[in-house]
């Protein structure tokens, strides 16, 4: 457990070329600390700093008086800070020797190296964010995509500890009703009747279930999905990761056989991150070398969540098609490529067997560049299932908080059978406050400390 007491200072822009960098300094002493190595243009010593207001000056060497940068330096008063604490910021030139240099001597005089994540805990410790705002803002930097970000951004300002905050309420009052029946069963005081109960249990179950189906989008947008094209050789499955790339990434030749390995590239699809890989064509072979990738590809599929299935309008689905189908199974989501139709164009798959018809399917030729924003679309329908949330209203993408949604949904599940098999009040509420506490591991208001150390271990320095 590392010391809030002290004062604590990073470099917290990117190690690099950029133009300006900033050192941060929070805690009791950060003023002070700051205030002896500056210097105004008067050569004014001690200096009054303004909350919010930019201050011109030098940072000097006290051991030698040098002039070490000109810099630029804002005080943040406690508790009007990000960390709640005295924050000062020496914006100084970006080079890593001078930052280096301004850091050193800020240790010098009396600050410690933040650990990872540090400000950030602090402000959790503080109060200024909960956990579900301090995670966001790792999310925040990580973001790949616009989508990713607009996510973190909403879950950073707070929706989702606003929606935990009212629903744990709500649980609170129920609770309240409950004790009260169990400890004054026969005084004149309100009760719930057992219908106003269960309803209520409901309606939060509901709420629980409405912020799942959002969460299943914004895990999308943040990890992304990984999107295995499969099929026989020769079928086009190089030519789909070219056209969907715009790229001529992957060899295509008319060889059965020409791709021997994996081959995996990200492309953004209308804001998801999507890991797309092509793989080696799944058939009998001699060819030792052959025969590793079709092992590979195996591998993949075991690892894909959308399978790219291609077939060949020209063969139609056969005895080769229905052993790759085979590899797949009700966890993977499907879509069926009918590739080739300039070959067959009456081709519509009427040799599938009952149980693909249902799959959906797209029908291309992959020498057309429209078919491919028709493969494009049809993957979006997918991994939306036709529900897109309005994107302010996605605030939910961390599998930690996913879990804990869960576990609480069937917390009051069971409270809820309970009440129907005629349990006393006592037993509900054992489920009832479970679910309480199982919802402030997302807010952080009931996480031990391990946990705190390790999601905030995954900063940066200097956040
Ligand atoms: N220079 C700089 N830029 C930065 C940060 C920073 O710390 N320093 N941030 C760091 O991550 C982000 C901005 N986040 C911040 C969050 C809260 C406060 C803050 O001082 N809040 C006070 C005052 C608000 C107000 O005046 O209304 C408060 O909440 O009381 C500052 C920055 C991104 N840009
Ligand atoms: N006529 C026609 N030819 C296509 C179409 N799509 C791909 N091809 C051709 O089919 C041949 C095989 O394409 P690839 O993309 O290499 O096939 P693959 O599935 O990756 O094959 P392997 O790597 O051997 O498993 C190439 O000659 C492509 O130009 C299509 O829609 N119509
Ligand atoms: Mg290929």
């Amino acid at each position: 457990m590392v010391n809030l007491e002290d004062t604590i200072a990073a470099i917290a822009t990117a190690p690099g070329e950029g133009g300006i960098g900033i050192i941060r300094v929070s805690g009791g002493e950060a003023k002070k600390i700051v205030d002896n190595l500056f210097v105004s243009p008067k050569g004014k010593k001690v200096i009054h700093m303004v909350p919010y207001q930019m201050l011109y000056g030098y940072i000097v060497d006290k051991t030698d008086g040098a002039m070490v940068d000109e810099v630029l330096v804002a005080f943040m008063q406690r508790p009007h800070s990000f960390t709640g604490e005295d924050v000062v910021e020496i914006h100084s030139h970006g080079g890593m020797v001078v930052l280096q240099k301004i850091l050193g001597l800020v240790l010098k005089e009396g600050a410690r190296l933040a650990e990872p994540g540090e400000f950030t805990k602090r402000a959790f410790i503080n109060g200024r964010i909960d956990l579900s705002q301090a995670e966001a803002v790792i999310d925040l930097i990580r973001a790949q995509t616009d989508a990713a970000a607009k996510v973190a951004a909403n879950q950073l300002q707070g929706k989702l500890k606003q929606h935990i905050m009212e629903i744990r309420q709500q649980l609170l009052q129920v609770l309240a009703y409950l004790e009260a029946e169990i400890d004054f069963p026969d005084e004149d005081i309100e009760h719930l009747t057992g219908i106003q109960l269960a309803n209520r249990l409901t309606q939060i179950r509901e709420r629980l279930n409405d912020l799942l189906a959002r969460s299943r989008q914004g895990k999308i947008l943040r990890e992304g999905i990984r999107v295995v094209i499969a099929g026989k050789p020769n079928v086009g499955k190089s030519s789909l990761l070219n056209a969907l790339l715009r790229d001529r990434r992957a060899i295509v030749t008319d060889i059965p056989g020409t791709t021997r390995d994996v081959i995996e590239e990200v492309l953004n699809l209308g804001g998801v991150p999507v890991r797309l890989v092509d793989t080696a064509g799944i058939r009998e072979t001699k060819d030792l070398v052959e025969q590793l990738g079709v092992e590979k590809s195996k591998e993949w599929l075991e690892k894909a969540d959308v399978v790219l299935f291609v077939i060949n309008s020209a063969t139609g689905f056969n005895i080769e098609d229905a052993e790759i189908a085979r590899l797949l199974s009700s966890r993977h989501q499907v879509l069926l490529i009918i590739n080739k139709q300039d070959l067959k164009p009456e081709y519509k798959g009427e040799d599938l067997p009952e149980e693909l018809q249902h799959w959906p399917r797209v029908y291309t030729s992959l020498l057309q560049e429209e078919d491919t924003r028709k493969v494009e679309q049809a993957l979006l329908d997918l991994i939306w299932q036709g529900k897109v949330v309005p994107s302010q209203e996605l605030f939910l993408s961390n599998q930690r908080h996913i879990s804990a949604l869960e576990k609480a949904a069937g917390q009051l599940e069971s409270a809820l059978a309970a009440y129907q098999a005629g349990m006393p009040a006592d037993y509900l509420s054992i489920d009832i406050r479970g679910a309480w506490e199982t919802l402030g591991e997302i807010s952080g208001e009931t996480v031990g400390e391990d946990l705190l150390d390790l999601i905030f271990s995954q900063f940066c320095i200097g956040k």
